[in-house]
């Protein structure tokens, strides 16, 4: 915390409302005297005698198997020292807050008075009825490493003291990265710990695990250079003694020295010690809240460096939030018995690997990043990461599992990763399934406007994620010249600027000609209005020299599509296009339609829209179920719109018997099953909601879903224009680099339905 303002906003923070961080939810209906009598007495006898009869049944009756312990005496809290159990408390809620955000794992935070490892083994010990884990945090060196031994050793429920380890597999995977980006090999690095207390000795004990050599480490507590004629020292600490003559002080041991961890204290080391480390230093400057050496005194020392800090306000974040959230999401799914070197390890490599993929746009957004990449500044993934549930608690699970210590198994993996997605988060496993359709068989995607960042970005995650081959239009100098700015990688990508005299021109001029001279096109326009990116990326679909173009971001609706309906046409039997949304809702998802295209239809119009979206929404896998909206229900009230919303129903039923399809009906009754039912018990939507909202005009349809987006915490994926013979979809103006890979991937997926139809 640097600035008053800081510090009092970060007392704010925690004082206003209701005062700390976290508090207990129930998570059964207690609405009723009924639900009361289940929730407590009498009804809450049955369970407690179930367990009595098996105790294991605790986990089937009770909140024990998502449940952990953090557990603090406030010995070492971060880098403050032994501030006590009182003050330690701001700390276990924040794990507490971190453990449900990010792994949906329940905690009970308890800072206990007991500094005697006699006493707090025995607190800790008689907890475990409560907890399906125990977390310690914040416990100070040495009387950490006892406790911890005991409790494993006295404890069938997994126990990690998550200074110790956490700060281990992180810091681990984060040195793997470092030495491959910086070109070190471990076996060869000199290493330079600072701080010899509950981190550092068991980061040291990961490091000579993954292959740094016990010669090449020198350890410094408060008091200097760990020796082996040190008196004051435990056994844990002299095993990383050195009988190096020529170090003296942190300066001496530093010169020369490749890597520098730092688990010890803020502001302890200098720049000017930075100076004397080897070509290209690691330095890793861990001390909570303030590092060892702030960040940019150690990026002005060394040009050359790479530098990581505890804090989540600088690039490179080493902080155990990557690590305990998901290795107790593992440990407990499989009801581990322990968190073994096994599991251990795999978290290390499952986060090491993972800052070498991709980084998905959420994550580039939710850091004000625009392309982060495995390098210099990400050396590891960053914590608000979705996918570090699914990749290392599924890494820790396995190893548990494979290792002996687990006590259920996991078969279907797919499944168990499903499982984990859905702990965090709203559900959209549509999309997932959308965008694993796509990548089934990626289709070559033209992007109009590629000298955009924002569509360069999003051509990049589809090229990365093979979703699609990417072809992008614009003018080549700027393209390139962002691709370079940012550092993008798009290999041997196609780039046209398009202009008469460009690939293929004179062929689409003469199409364009021949099809339009007698609705006022001449030769001459038809060449000049190639180099219009609409007209020259719709006749590469046409001529199947692209699969689908994606466009619209610059220009408005009605003049991006047109194009597309002069070159491409619509489908055959269609007489118009419509456009839909996919909205990703809490309740899950909903097609929404006509939103952009048909202004007021017709009967006869909204019938023909009706069976566009219809079959549409089967591409997607799902099984529609439309209602026709309208202000009233089944006849309730007179007036244009409902009247004609039930003739577009009778006509539906009459010619289309095979659609599932109601209406007249109001929103609430179409997405309400239960209510639907009780009043409508005839409807032939048979009691379930409505998954496809057909509205009966553009104005209803357009507000609907932008109400829903703004308030309602949908994510809209669109519009999906629907009718044209090949895939062309249009993006909204402005719209974000993760609307725009979600319209790739949906047009990904049109191109292949099409090409089916064929
Ligand atoms: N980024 C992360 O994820 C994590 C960071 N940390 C940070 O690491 C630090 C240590 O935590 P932890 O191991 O739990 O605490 P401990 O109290 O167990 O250990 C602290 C160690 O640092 C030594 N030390 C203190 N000041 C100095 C100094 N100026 N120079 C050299 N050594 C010093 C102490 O020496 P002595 O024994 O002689 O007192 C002790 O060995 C804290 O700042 C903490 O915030 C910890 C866990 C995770
Ligand atoms: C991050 C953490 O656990 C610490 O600094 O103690
Ligand atoms: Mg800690």
């Amino acid at each position: 915390m640097d600035t008053p303002n800081r510090k009092q906003d970060a007392l704010n923070y925690h004082s206003k409302g209701r005062p700390g961080k976290i508090q207990v939810i129930p998570t059964k209906p207690t609405n009723s005297q009924r639900d009361l009598t289940m929730a407590y007495s009498p009804g809450v006898a049955e369970p407690c005698l179930r367990i009595a009869e098996n105790v294991d049944d605790v986990y089937k009756y009770t909140a024990k198997g998502n449940l952990v312990g953090v557990i603090s005496n406030g010995t070492a809290v971060l880098g403050l020292g032994n501030i006590g159990p009182e003050a330690s408390k701001p700390v276990m809620e924040g794990k507490g807050l971190l453990f449900k955000i990010y792994a949906d794992i329940d905690v009970f935070d308890l800072e206990i008075n007991a500094t005697t490892v006699d006493e707090f083994v025995t607190i800790v010990k008689a907890l475990e009825p409560t907890f399906g884990g125990i977390n310690l945090e914040d416990i100070g060196a040495p009387a950490c490493f006892e406790i911890e031994r005991r409790l494993k050793a006295e404890m069938k429920i997994p126990v990690m003291h998550d200074d110790q380890h956490g700060t281990a597999i992180i810091s681990g995977a984060a040195l793997l990265n470092a030495c491959e980006i910086q070109g070190k090999k471990l076996d060869k690095i000199k290493m330079v710990v600072n701080g010899a207390g509950a981190a550092a000795v068991s980061c040291s004990k990961i490091y000579l695990s993954l292959g740094v050599k016990q010669e090449n480490l020198v350890m410094f507590d408060i008091n200097g250079l760990i020796t082996p004629d040190r008196q004051d020292l435990d056994e844990m600490r002299l095993q990383f003694a050195t009988e190096r003559k020529d170090i003296k002080t942190l300066t001496d041991a530093l010169k020369g020295a490749d890597v520098l961890i730092g688990l010890s204290a803020g502001n302890c080391v200098t720049p000017d010690m930075l100076k004397g480390m080897a070509k290209n230093p690691i330095v890793f400057a861990m001390a909570n809240p303030e590092p060892e050496i702030a960040y940019d005194l150690a990026i002005k020392a060394r040009k050359d460096i790479i530098i990581a800090t505890g804090r989540s306000d600088f690039p490179n974040q080493v902080n155990n939030v990557l690590g305990f959230p998901y290795i107790f999401r593992g440990a407990l799914d499989v009801r581990a018995s322990a968190i073994n070197e096994e599991m251990k390890l795999a978290a290390v490599h499952a986060i090491a690997n993972m800052a070498k993929k991709s980084v998905p746009e959420a994550v580039n957004q939710a850091y004000n990043a625009r392309n982060l990449k495995f390098g210099r500044d990400y050396i590891i993934p960053k914590p608000m990461d979705q996918r570090l549930i699914t990749e290392v608690s599924a890494a820790v699970a396995k190893a548990a599992i494979d290792s002996g210590v687990a006590r259920k198994t996991i078969t279907d993996w797919d499944a168990y990763t499903e499982q984990l997605r859905s702990r965090i988060g709203p559900d959209d496993k549509l999309l997932r399934n959308i965008t694993n359709q796509a990548k089934s068989n990626p289709k070559r995607v033209v992007f109009a406007d590629a000298d955009n960042y924002k569509i360069l970005r999003a051509a990049q995650i589809v090229k990365d994620e093979k979703i699609a081959t990417p072809i992008l239009l614009g003018d080549e100098a700027k393209i390139k010249a962002i691709i370079k700015q940012h550092d993008m990688d798009f290999g041997d990508v196609k780039i046209i600027d398009p202009h008469y005299g460009a690939e293929n021109t004179e062929k689409y001029a003469n199409y364009l000609f021949e099809h339009r001279q007698r609705r006022g096109i001449t030769l001459y326009e038809a060449r000049k209005l190639l180099s219009d990116y609409n007209y020259y990326g719709a006749c590469m679909v046409e001529f199947g020299e692209a699969d689908a173009l994606i466009s619209g971001l610059s220009k408005n609706y009605a003049t991006t599509i047109k194009p597309a309906l002069q070159i491409i046409g619509v489908q055959k039997g269609v007489s118009r296009v419509a456009g839909m949304y996919l909205m990703i809702t809490p309740k899950g998802p909903v097609f929404f339609g006509d939103t952009t295209v048909n202004v007021d239809p017709t009967v006869e119009e909204l019938v023909e829209i009706t069976v566009l979206i219809e079959k549409s929404v089967k591409q997607f896998n799902i099984s529609p179920r439309v209602a026709v909206l309208s202000y009233s229900n089944f006849g309730s009230n007179e007036g244009p719109i409902p009247e004609g919303t039930r003739e577009v129903v009778r006509r539906l039923h009459k010619h289309h018997p095979d659609m599932v399809v109601d209406g007249d009906m109001q929103a609430n009754f179409a997405l309400n099953a239960e209510m639907l039912a009780d009043n409508f018990p005839f409807s032939t939507l048979k009691g379930k909601a409505a998954n496809t909202l057909i509205f009966p005009n553009l104005e209803s349809g357009n507000i609907a879903y932008k109400l829903l987006q703004e308030i309602g915490g949908a994510e809209a994926v669109g519009p999906i224009l629907l009718g044209l013979k090949k895939s062309v979809h249009i993006l909204q103006l402005g719209s974000s680099v993760r609307e725009i890979v979600n319209m790739v991937t949906i047009a990904v997926v049109d191109a292949q339905a099409k090409e089916q139809n064929q």
